[in-house]
């Protein structure tokens, strides 16, 4: 299966069938771009397909815009990762694969989906530090972080982050004191959970603090991390980054 997309001069996006059969689309999805890109391939295969029934289209998100918005924060403000789901549920793929949903309800909210674990690149990142501690950030990331705690036979040290007037309040649950710790979680935005966290694991002994993100925006950079923080493990689902701070994993696709 072969196609072509292209964007005009003036934003609209379009897409052309080069060869028919069975279709896989690999897409960051960190834009609307790159969904309505994924929706002008859709609709011109499926209008290539349409007598043929056995063919299948599949699609997958490597980071899904939207997908902290997975409710709808206060009364009258829109529901966007509904909004957003909505959109990819009209393209009726047969299977869609997210990589490392915030959380279960992109899951949810998404017909014929399925998770791809982020297992293999924390296993990189555990194996290259050499068996460190496993440290949860907030209890969203606690589920996954021990379920790959186990596959990879690591400790894992629960912490809990609470916001306060806006101020994350870190309470950290184990001993981390002599031990290198790696944080995992989904994402990095401002990247300030991590800061913070980073500084109480510092407190309380811990002789170095890594950190893994599969979706690594780090919007403001990395000058204040770097303060806690000794490297930063991730793929590029979200961007690709060149800093000697960062070692990205390269996802196939992109
Ligand atoms: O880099 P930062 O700007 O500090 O943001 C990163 C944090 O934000 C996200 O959680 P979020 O607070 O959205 O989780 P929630 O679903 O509990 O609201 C993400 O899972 C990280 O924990």
């Amino acid at each position: 299966m072969k196609y072509e997309s292209k964007r005009f001069k003036d934003g609209q996006v379009t897409a052309k069938i080069i060869e028919g059969g069975n279709i896989h689309i690999k897409i960051r999805g960190n834009s609307y771009e790159d969904l309505f890109k994924a929706a002008a391939i859709k609709e011109a295969w499926d209008a290539e397909n349409a007598t043929n029934k056995t063919a299948v289209a599949k699609l997958t998100i490597f980071c899904l815009i939207g997908q902290r918005s997975d409710r709808r924060f206060n009364k009258g403000e829109s529901f966007d990762l509904k909004v957003i789901c909505k959109f990819i549920n009209d393209m009726k793929f047969d299977s869609v694969a997210i990589l490392h949903p915030h959380s279960p309800i992109s899951l949810a909210l998404i017909d014929n989906s399925e998770k791809i674990s982020h297992v293999d690149y924390v296993e990189k990142a555990f194996k290259h530090i050499g068996n460190p501690v496993l440290v949860s950030p907030d209890a969203g990331a606690y589920k996954t972080t021990h379920e790959i705690a186990e596959k990879l036979n690591a400790d894992l040290v629960p912490s809990n982050k609470v916001r306060v007037d806006g101020a994350p309040v870190i309470s950290i649950q184990g001993d981390v004191n002599g031990k290198q710790c790696l944080i995992v979680d989904d994402l990095a935005d401002g990247g300030r959970t991590f800061k913070f966290l980073a500084e109480a694991l510092k407190q309380q002994g811990a002789a170095e603090v890594y950190l893994y993100v599969t979706h690594a925006q780090f919007n403001y950079g990395f000058d204040e991390l770097k303060e806690t923080i000794d490297h930063v493990y991730c793929t590029n689902s979200y961007k690709d980054i060149d800093d000697d701070f960062v070692t990205q994993f390269k996802l196939a696709g992109l």
